[in-house]
């Protein structure tokens, strides 16, 4: 639905006459001019750029003439940096026109917000340490006059120590719009588990969380806003203002023996991709640079992971994973996202008077919209069939008990006498055709296929370089790890690396910031809805990472909660990277 067009005659600050105009979704100021030449243009911007409009109250300095100003931001998206621009500009109004003008600024807004709650409340984190240590200034620079602009209500905390956001989160009153997080993903994580760690998780949950990348992993960004626009301060200000709630999964991770839980909701890693992370933070001064040094170390020492792995796999054919991907992103093109269809909760309650407050469209539900009922209270009053949320807790993480249909990938199994010799790229599909059927029943377990098809490729004896778990398809901006992750399916993404001579691994890394390396039949790459991994080597590898951060490691128990957080989208969704939206002749 586009704007209907609307014009309000103004005066402007050099006493000329001006006009703004709204039309096809965007707002022209025009200086118009008495001898007939066209109209001179002194701000053009889409509404979805547009803050606010809003008409001054009278002062003794205007007599009758009111002010009535127009925040936006200004410029392109789509460069790296700040292509966008706050522009403030104020026009003054006869009282002629007032009624006129109140109609206008009441459309405006109506449109540039179409089913947004305006002037939000925002709980705005900043760690003053993340990354190259700039936050304060981002923010106090760019974020905060924007966010002022647009008239939110901004509670400011500065985080004085590590944990410091989680132990926010896990006390804070839910009476918040958003989390904005001006860090890197750590903020994001700690925010994450402080919420699903509460009583009400479920309900605190709903708040959704929107990051400002000032850290140096800032993996969340890049999957909102593309490897371009990941450190446009400006939009992602924006994304804090005017973007939609984006349902995502979150894994509870137990760890063994300390029957310890954590939540990630990026990525679980262990082998090199924790050396990278981890072995290179005396490096924090390059930014995200340090990962590729981080990678190159990794793949020159070529160090194998000792583990067993254990998943409950629901996909393991590359060839059928991309083309779901491709078909789910042909799909999405036209749809709005408010809702997204899916969620019973958003759902349940755009369909219903709450969300349909103040704007035509329904509003993105908040925690406050949400009666205080549990499932329990539900079944109680014998309502089994009919959804009311639940507010309660995430129940306690159980060790899993996986069965034979599960599939087992241990670095300390012995060799296979057949054991072929792998290419890099382009042999998925010979190598698919040579195999029997082994794809997967829609309840997860594989059917057919011999032993190695049943491991996706999988040889035993091979070494493990890496073993990679994550929820959505960038985890930096030089590597797209999961080019078919689905955030907000229910499954974890899982790549198993083999060892292969290091100038394979070399050679991936040009395309690895485009996905090309799912392609490479070394790296073994499964959709899973649970999993285990075992360390076998206690000595000589003491830790893995969950979302970066690392944690000592024996065993740990994943298991996924679809759709249980919320993250804030300009579109509602995850960036779409090309790797979706070409066809080539794999798919
Ligand atoms: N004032 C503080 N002093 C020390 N550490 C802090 C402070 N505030 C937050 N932290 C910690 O800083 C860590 C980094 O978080 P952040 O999300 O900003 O960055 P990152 O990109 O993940 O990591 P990096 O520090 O490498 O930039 C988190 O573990 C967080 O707990």
């Amino acid at each position: 639905m586009t704007s209907r067009h609307q014009d309000l005659p103004v005066i402007l600050h050099n006493d000329k006459r001006g006009l703004l105009t709204v039309e096809d979704d965007r707002l022209d100021v025009l200086q118009l001019s008495r001898d007939g030449r066209p109209p001179k243009r002194l701000l053009s911007c889409p509404l979805n750029h547009f803050l606010l409009a809003k008409i001054a109250p009278p002062s003794a300095k205007l007599g009758e003439i009111r002010r009535l100003d127009l925040h936006s931001l200004s410029g392109k998206e789509g460069g790296s940096g700040n292509a966008l621009k706050l522009v403030k500009l104020h026009v003054l109004v006869d009282p002629i026109n007032l009624p006129e003008a109140q109609e206008w600024v009441d459309q405006i807004m109506q449109n540039s917000y179409r089913g947004i709650k305006r002037g939000k409340k925002v709980l705005l984190l900043v760690n003053p340490v993340g990354g190259k240590g700039k936050a304060k200034s981002i923010v106090h620079d760019t974020v905060m006059p924007i966010l002022e602009a647009a008239g939110c209500d901004i509670d400011l905390r500065e985080t004085t120590h590590r944990l410091h956001a989680e132990e926010i989160a896990q006390s804070v009153e839910l009476i918040y719009d958003v989390i904005a997080t001006a860090s890197g993903d750590g903020l994001v994580y700690e925010v994450l588990n402080g919420l699903a760690s509460r009583p009400d998780a479920r309900k605190a949950l709903q708040i959704p969380i929107a990051p400002i990348p000032t850290g140096s992993a800032n993996a969340v960004c890049i999957n909102l806003f593309g490897v371009k626009d990941t450190f446009n301060i400006p939009l992602a200000a924006l994304n804090i203002i005017k973007g939609k709630q984006l349902p995502i999964d979150l894994c509870s991770v137990l760890l063994l023996p300390s029957q310890t839980r954590r939540f990630c909701f990026l990525s679980v890693a262990t082998g090199l991709m924790v050396d990278l992370d981890i072995g290179t933070e005396n490096l924090r001064w390059m930014g995200d640079t340090r990962f590729v040094v981080g990678f190159l170390k990794g793949i020159a020492t070529n160090k194998s992971s000792k583990c067993k792995i254990k998943l409950k796999v629901v996909e393991d054919d590359k060839i059928s994973m991309a083309r779901k991907a491709r078909d789910r992103v042909k799909e999405r093109k036209g749809t709005t996202a408010i809702g997204k269809g899916i969620d019973p909760l958003s759902r349940g309650l755009a369909d219903s008077k709450l969300g349909q407050q103040q704007d035509e469209e329904p509003r993105t539900p908040l925690p406050a919209d949400i009666p205080n009922v549990s499932s329990e209270d539900n079944r109680k009053n014998g309502e089994e069939d009919s959804y009311i949320p639940d507010h309660g807790p995430i129940p306690a993480s159980q060790p899993l008990q996986p069965d034979e249909s599960w599939m087992t990938i241990d670095s300390s199994a012995s060799k296979q006498k057949d054991i072929t010799k792998r290419s890099s790229i382009g042999s998925i599909r010979s190598n698919r055709l040579s195999q029997t059927n082994g794809n997967a029943n829609t309840d997860g377990t594989l059917i057919g296929g011999t032993e190695q098809n049943k491991k996706g490729g999988w040889i035993d004896g091979e070494g493990i370089l890496y073993f990679y778990a994550g929820m959505m398809p960038w985890v930096a901006r030089d590597l797209m790890q999961w080019p078919v992750s689905n955030s907000g399916d229910g499954l974890v993404d899982v790549v198993v690396q083999s060892i292969v001579p290091r100038m394979m691994m070399a050679n991936a890394i040009t395309g690895a910031g485009k996905g090309e390396a799912y392609w490479m039949e070394c790296q073994h790459y499964y959709k899973v809805s649970a999993f285990i991994v075992e360390n076998l080597d206690k000595t000589n590898q003491q830790i893995f990472t969950i979302d970066g951060e690392s944690f000592p490691w024996d065993t740990f128990h994943v298991e996924v909660h679809p759709r249980i957080a919320n993250l804030l989208s300009l579109d509602g969704d995850f960036f779409v990277p090309d790797f979706l939206k070409k066809h080539d002749e794999k798919v």
